[in-house]
């Protein structure tokens, strides 16, 4: 395989929470199209220090804190990249093209009307998903269980994954119907972990698909809303979401559960290996909680996923 091209990208987000992006002068390479800022490592330049200098001198910002994003390995005919990308966390100074490229700043769902070069797809993706996933988890009847999904809103939560419980089709959306306008109230993303042809009968923005069920999906187009995800337990699984086009995934189990203490879990170490071979955004999932936040994203993740974390007693 080529050797990697190591690039230092940063997600620079202003107080509106819009983000920072480039026009990479035409006479480079991917030129003509939109870049967020950075650039390459150079010798055996420590990579946080790369991102730091690189962002000093193509827009005159001072970085003060920032945190590993998703790392992006692709080859394009004539050179091959490692975007690793950081959330600029915190920064001084005013953005400046200071070789004199045009900049934007740009609204997160604006972000689509740009062009970028192909291997920032992930990234793209990336920047508008969020750190936690909170999944449902059991109640004695609809009502309570309403009231947990509400109560988590006011939490905080802003992406829901509601499982169906092995409820009946009829049950299931009937949840759906009732729990739906409570996420919109707060902004939130209702996901659905159910079949592919209910979710679009639903007309659900996001689906969840089992891996059995990611193995029958024909395709990223047979479903028809934004955001499609799968479960993954193994490098192949990992694989495959990523050939059929899924925008990101759940990797589990990351540690062993007290649901499911027969299976251990795939500890951090290998969690790391078999994220660096995708490109997709990944969720840690199993005996992980917001407090290995730090952690996920050290090891190449997104964010966490859980039902224990989140779900109300
Ligand atoms: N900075 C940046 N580079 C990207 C992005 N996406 C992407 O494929 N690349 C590729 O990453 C490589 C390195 O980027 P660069 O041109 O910014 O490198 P640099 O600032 O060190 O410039 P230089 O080579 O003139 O010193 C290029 O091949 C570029 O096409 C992106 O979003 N931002
Ligand atoms: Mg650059």
């Amino acid at each position: 395989m080529k050797s990697l091209i190591h690039v230092m990208v940063g997600v620079i987000r202003n107080d509106q929470g819009q983000i920072l992006i480039a026009l990479r002068p035409k006479n480079r390479h991917q030129g003509g199209l939109w870049e967020f800022p950075g650039g390459k490592v150079e010798g055996d330049e420590p990579p946080y220090q790369a991102l730091v200098r690189e962002l000093s001198e193509e827009l005159g910002l001072l970085v003060h804190e920032a945190t590993p994003l998703i790392r992006i390995p692709y080859h394009y005919d004539d050179c091959s990249v490692l975007l690793d990308v950081w959330d600029v966390n915190r920064f001084t100074g005013e953005a400046k093209g200071m070789e004199g490229q045009e900049i934007r700043w740009v609204d997160l769902n604006h972000l689509n009307d740009y062009s970028f070069p192909a291997a920032n797809v992930p990234i793209l993706s990336a920047v508008r998903l969020p750190t936690q996933i909170a999944i449902t988890g059991d109640a004695a009847n609809k009502d309570e269980f309403c009231s947990k999904v509400q109560l988590m809103l006011e939490r905080g939560c802003r992406w829901i994954l509601l499982r169906d419980h092995s409820l009946s089709k009829r049950d299931f959306a009937d949840v759906f119907h009732s729990v739906k306008p409570m996420c919109d109230a707060h902004k939130a993303i209702l996901q659905v972990n159910t079949s592919l042809s209910l979710a679009n009968e639903l007309n659900a923005q996001a689906l969840h698909l089992t891996e059995s069920r990611l193995t029958e999906l024909m395709g990223r187009r047979a479903f028809n809303g934004q955001w499609l995800s799968a479960a993954c337990h193994s490098p192949d699984a990992l694989q495959l979401a990523q050939s059929k086009g899924c925008d990101f995934v759940f990797l589990s189990p990351v540690k062993a559960t007290a649901t499911h203490p027969e299976q251990a879990g795939i500890g951090w170490h290998r969690f790391h290996q078999w994220v660096s071979d995708v490109t997709l955004p990944v969720y840690a999932l199993g005996g992980v909680s917001q407090l290995d936040f730090q952690k996920v994203r050290e090891e190449g993740g997104q964010g966490v996923a859980s039902i224990s974390a989140f779900w109300p007693n």
